[in-house]
């Protein structure tokens, strides 16, 4: 069931857009999509991997929040091999687990793997020592977010890390736009047409609501989390590490 097939769910016109979801159509093509639409993804993931091996701790939790098909879980596995941890990732699309499990079931990764099939809101985060979000928290709803950090920080040890990555809004609104257009010249690049690009834009835009990265770095020392770095910027998609 390893599927490897091309992202082209925008390519044809439609009549009604409708609002993105992480359904099987997706789940079956996420691979391509994402490493297409995220500039910097795949650097993203190996770091995970180098960072969860620098934070781990034995004896904790690492989770992974959002995991779709586990590509930053297995990188986190990877970066488990002298910490005696237990890696839980949680994703709440049924198309996305059901892959995930497969792509678990082929990796060689020593730590044991708990996949969950739950909204991630409703998780209690305990005896952690590395959480990822890795493109995921710009999916939940803007109101649920600050609980969903504090969550995390509360479940976090001292020393702890987040590894969060989202896309970003960016004031004023030039830097935005040069940005925004940035973005689009990769997705080009990779092969999408303009409508592809404009549709899948109406599709995400009542789903994905991306924040500045000073509204992140607020929220993240306001939720319990001692310092925050920017480590990674492609365009408008950055990742932070926050530690407890
Ligand atoms: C962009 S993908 C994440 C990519 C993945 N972390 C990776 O590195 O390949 C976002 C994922 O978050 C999941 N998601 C969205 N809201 C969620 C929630 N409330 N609870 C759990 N998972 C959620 C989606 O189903 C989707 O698989
Ligand atoms: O902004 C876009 O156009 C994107 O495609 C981004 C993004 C993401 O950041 O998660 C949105 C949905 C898909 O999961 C893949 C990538």
């Amino acid at each position: 069931m390893v599927d490897q097939k091309p992202d082209n769910i925008y390519a044809s016109p439609l009549d009604r857009v409708a609002d993105f979801a992480f359904d099987d159509a997706v789940a079956r093509v996420f691979p391509d999509m994402i490493q297409r639409s995220v500039p910097g993804y795949t650097t993203i993931i190996p770091m995970i991997g180098l960072i969860t091996e620098r934070y781990a701790k034995p004896n904790t939790q690492c989770y992974d929040l959002g995991c779709s098909l586990g590509a930053s879980t297995l990188a986190m596995r990877h970066g488990l091999k002298k910490a005696q941890c237990t890696l839980i990732a949680i994703d709440n699309s049924e198309a996305m687990i059901k892959r995930c499990e497969h792509y678990i079931e082929l990796d060689n990764g020593v730590a044991p793997v708990e996949l969950r099939c739950c909204d991630m809101r409703e998780v209690a985060i305990e005896n952690a020592s590395v959480v990822t979000l890795n493109f995921t928290l710009q999916f939940i709803r803007q109101g649920d977010r600050p609980a969903m950090l504090k969550n995390i920080a509360n479940g976090l040890h001292s020393g702890g890390a987040l590894i969060l990555s989202e896309k970003v809004y960016f004031e004023p609104t030039e830097e935005q736009q040069t940005l925004e257009a940035l973005h689009y010249d990769f997705k080009r690049a990779n092969g999408y047409s303009d409508l592809e690009i404009s549709q899948k834009r109406s599709a995400l835009e009542q789903v994905l609501i991306p924040e500045t990265i000073e509204e992140h770095k607020q929220r993240l020392l306001d939720s319990g989390f001692s310092s925050v770095t920017v480590w990674y910027q492609c365009f408008n998609f950055v990742s932070f590490l926050a530690i407890k």
